[in-house]
């Protein structure tokens, strides 16, 4: 992993990036506040945009080229998947992979990996609202049981937390999509009804003043919505991230995500973009046939998928999704 760079204004060795791109590297804030005039034109090649079809979306506001890091930034929120074996609430690796015992943390009783697990500042939420609202510690006796229910709620439970812990991380994850109107009723809505609002309610004594079932279920619909698997863990966990939450989705998308160790998602341009050009990322799985993909889409994110690739019928001549006809040689011949 790159640690230091040279500073772009004195060419020093420099170990501080500037934060809204995360690639120019400065040697002092001093150097950095000379320098914006300059940077500023090509820091962050993006805008965010909104329209009545996409919403808010990325558009490039000058060409970016092929391979080049369009964003990299630390999630807001991490936390188990909805459907996981027992995890680590530390680094979120599962319980029954590593060499030792899993321990349960001594305050909270959820089994984790090692003491430093315990200690850090991750798994603070849940096991805070252990000790201040459920008053009696966890017992997680089954650690082998996929999906365990009891860790449907860790995530949803974590977004709570930051609404008198960091309200300004709640406000942020607060103005994500959660498809409200459309998640209403499906069957993932009513999952989570019964699977994380009412675990909520009787797990941890949340009451209703504190968060209504209808804001709990919208927590829901931004994890849903918004959520990426981070493949950093096994099994792979969920990070919530605010800009890449802007990207739009297409099947021929022009970028292409990856996650560094640390946990930051990395988008890097996967063809020359033009500027003005929409930035997109694909939110599902590139190898589907057309009508897989279309469906996830519709069932999971909510829209009809129009993009070059869906749109024609050989999928950019490729012939993805056709059949391919075992009679050939028989009509042919
Ligand atoms: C992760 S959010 C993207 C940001 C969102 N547009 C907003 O304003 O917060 C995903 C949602 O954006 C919209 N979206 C993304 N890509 C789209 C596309 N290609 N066509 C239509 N809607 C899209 C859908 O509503 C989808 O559920």
């Amino acid at each position: 992993m790159v640690t230091s760079g040279t500073c772009e204004l004195c060419s020093k060795t420099a170990s501080s990036k500037c934060a809204g791109c995360g690639i120019a590297y400065y040697c002092s804030r001093e150097h950095q506040k000379a320098h914006w005039s300059k940077h500023k034109h090509i820091c962050k090649p993006f805008t965010v945009k909104e329209d009545g079809v996409l919403g808010r979306h990325l558009v490039a506001t000058r060409r970016i080229r092929r391979g080049e890091v369009v964003l990299k930034e630390r999630p807001l929120l991490v936390g188990p998947a909805q459907g996981t074996p027992p995890v680590c609430l530390g680094c979120l690796n599962g319980m029954t992979r590593g060499p030792g015992q899993p321990l349960a943390c001594e305050r909270c009783g959820w089994p984790m990996c090692s003491r430093q697990c315990a200690e850090s500042p991750q798994h603070r939420p849940e096991c805070q609202w252990t000790v201040a609202k459920r008053k009696s510690k966890v017992k997680i006796s089954q650690l082998n049981v996929s999906p365990h229910p009891t860790y449907a709620c860790v995530l949803p439970l974590r977004y709570c937390y930051q609404k008198s812990n960091n309200p300004k991380l709640f406000e942020k994850l607060e103005g994500l999509e959660s498809h409200r109107k459309e998640r209403k009723d499906t069957d993932k809505y009513n999952w989570d009804k019964f699977g994380v609002v009412q675990l909520l309610r009787r797990f941890y004594s949340l009451p209703d003043s504190e968060f209504t079932d209808e804001q709990l279920l919208d927590i829901c619909g931004v994890i849903q919505v918004n959520g990426h698997e981070v493949p950093l863990s096994e099994p792979g966990h969920v990070g919530i991230y605010w800009k890449c939450s802007m990207l739009e989705h297409s099947c021929w998308a022009n970028c292409s995500k990856s996650f560094t160790e640390a946990g930051e998602v990395l988008v890097r341009a996967a063809a020359d973009i033009a500027e003005g050009e929409h930035l997109s990322i694909c939110y599902t799985d590139p190898l589907w046939s057309t009508p897989q993909r279309r469906y996830h889409l519709k069932e999971t994110k909510f829209f009809e998928c129009n993009c070059p690739r869906c749109s024609d019928p050989t999928e950019m001549g490729t012939y993805f999704s056709v059949f391919r006809c075992t009679q050939r040689s028989v009509l042919v011949g």
